[in-house]
């Protein structure tokens, strides 16, 4: 049974996987609803923003196979470049035996051919886009083929005889599509992402990502205010320029502050959500840790035996949770010890608790409820002295070997009650459903770390615009650039003039 130290739960998203836990026997199952609530404070989340290479300044024609290798029904290979247009002039031959450029964006059905021998490679399906209107931008060729080994092979390497192409570089494609202003960073990084989701919920994110430029809204609305104070410079409020402008722009950017910090108080939602919530799994030799890893992994990852200390080294599995990628790390049972081995194996434990941004800390029933003749006392007092310290408020319990704990537990009535507490069964089966409080805040926006530096750094310039005394009109203006800028450096567009003209001479209509 998992449950939390303390009633409340303050973390603003849970997972509510339900894990179904029965090592034993059927008749006592239990089942465990945890909801994992991630605080403000985590840890160590890095940047992943993507990496690309470098920019080919020569812009050749590159190719590549887009859909994984294997054994398949079609497979794709995408060329992209100047001469993608000689590409299928020397290598496609339409069924209908015509000699004509291919009429773009109409699939055709034709045979591949070796540019040099004629040779027939495969029949298949070939497609040109032409360029600006390819994902690309550039001309584009795709050849749909058969998706064999043989059949790949003999097509890339036709392609390779070609002078003028090369092969491309892992997201050299997209590299492309974001130099042809056709996606923005943010969406490079949601398209990036949503190729490697694994799980879920971190695709959606990355749909999200990919689908919604909300950074360029933001930025939109900042050049807005800047406007609205541009035009104060230029033409001085009271002569052609309507009273009120300036309190105006402030109003907006009290406002747009207010929207930048929610985003930037989602707790790391999204962020977490995309690299994975480490749980830790810890408590005394033992009480079955082990046995819950390999349970939750459906199967013998770990090493389980009834000699105390089984596990010395940490074990760590990537899961999927409900839907979220969870990195699950089983940890040597926590006791004092000369074994120097087992010495090891317990501080790395320790440091693996206080670094995860969960811990689970797995207790044996009817050992614990052993020395707690009292009913109605607090678990904490039951808790070993080796796994005090690591105990926060962060911390879950459960409650192991309820087959073989007395009937009734001392601990009975921390598992009674609905909603935010445990409740048992009739059939000895646990039930502990521990719901966030706090319902989901707005969809988390920020999925890279490099985004939460750019919009901490905006927030920083518009509060120091509203610190700036109206008369300082310019300094003013300046600090809105600024956070234009640094927004603008999330989705990688910092042509803030640009985009400044076309405003403001919106804004100016008829004055
Ligand atoms: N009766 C009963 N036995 C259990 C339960 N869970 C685990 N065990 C047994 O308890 C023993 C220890 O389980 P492990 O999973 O190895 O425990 P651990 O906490 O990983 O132990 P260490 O790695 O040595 O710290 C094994 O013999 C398990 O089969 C349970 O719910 N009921
Ligand atoms: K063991
Ligand atoms: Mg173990």
């Amino acid at each position: 049974m998992a449950r939390r130290s303390s009633d409340k739960i303050k973390g603003p998203w849970e997972i509510q996987p339900r894990l179904e836990w029965a090592p034993h026997s059927a008749e006592q199952t239990c089942l465990l609803n945890i909801v994992i609530c991630v605080d403000a404070e985590v840890r160590g989340w890095g940047c992943n923003s993507v990496q690309l290479p470098a920019s080919d300044a020569q812009r050749r024609t590159i190719y590549a196979l887009s859909t994984p290798t294997g054994k398949a029904g079609v497979g794709v290979v995408r060329i992209s470049g100047p001469d993608a247009l000689d590409v299928w002039r020397v290598m496609v031959r339409l069924h209908s035996n015509r000699v004509r450029d291919p009429e773009p964006w109409k699939m055709e059905c034709c045979r591949i051919v070796d540019p040099k021998t004629e040779e027939l490679l495969d029949d298949g399906l070939a497609v040109f886009f032409k360029g600006p209107r390819s994902f690309t931008t550039q001309d584009v060729v795709e050849l749909h083929i058969h998706s064999g080994r043989a059949i790949i092979s003999s097509i890339l390497s036709a392609l390779s005889q070609l002078p003028y192409c090369r092969p491309a570089e892992p997201g050299e494609f997209t590299r492309r599509a974001f130099e042809g202003g056709r996606l923005d960073l943010t969406q490079v990084e949601g398209l990036k992402d949503l190729i490697d989701a694994e799980t879920e919920s971190q695709r959606k994110i990355a749909l999200r990502a990919a689908g919604v430029a909300r950074f360029e809204e933001l930025r939109t609305d900042i050049i807005h205010c800047l406007a609205l104070v541009e035009a104060l410079i230029d033409f001085g409020e009271g002569e052609e320029i309507e009273e009120g402008v300036y309190e105006q722009a402030r109003q907006k950017v009290i406002a747009l502050h207010q929207t930048i910090q929610n985003h930037l108080s989602d707790n790391r939602r999204g962020e977490v959500l995309r690299s994975g919530i480490r749980l830790a799994i810890f408590g005394p030799p033992n009480a079955g840790k082990s046995s819950l890893l390999n349970f939750l992994a459906q199967r013998e990852a770990a090493i389980v035996t009834p000699i105390p200390g089984t596990t010395r080294d940490i074990l760590e599995l990537s899961l999927d949770i409900g839907g979220l990628p969870v990195i699950v790390a089983d940890t040597a049972g926590l006791r004092h010890t000369e074994d120097v081995v087992e010495k090891i194996g317990v501080e790395r434990a320790r440091n693996m608790v206080q670094g995860a941004d969960i811990s689970l800390c797995v207790l044996s029933l009817p050992e614990i409820a052993q020395d707690a003749p009292n009913t109605g006392d607090s678990l904490q007092y039951y808790i070993p002295p080796s796994i005090k310290p690591l105990v926060t408020s962060d911390t879950f319990f459960l409650l192991n070997k309820s087959d073989l704990a007395p009937h009734p537990t001392p601990f009975d009535h921390l598992l009674e009650g609905g909603g935010n507490h445990a409740s048992r069964r009739k059939d000895r089966s646990w039930i502990v459903s521990l719901t966030s409080d706090t319902p989901s805040s707005e969809e988390p926006i920020i999925t890279h770390a490099r985004h939460r530096v750019h919009l901490e750094s905006a927030l920083r310039f518009l509060e120091a615009f509203l610190d700036t005394s109206p008369e300082d009109v310019v300094l003013a203006a300046e600090e809105l650039r600024y956070a234009a800028q640094a927004v603008g450096k999330v989705s990688g567009l910092i042509d803030v003039e640009d985009i400044l003209d076309a405003v403001f001479r919106d804004f100016c209509i008829g004055k």
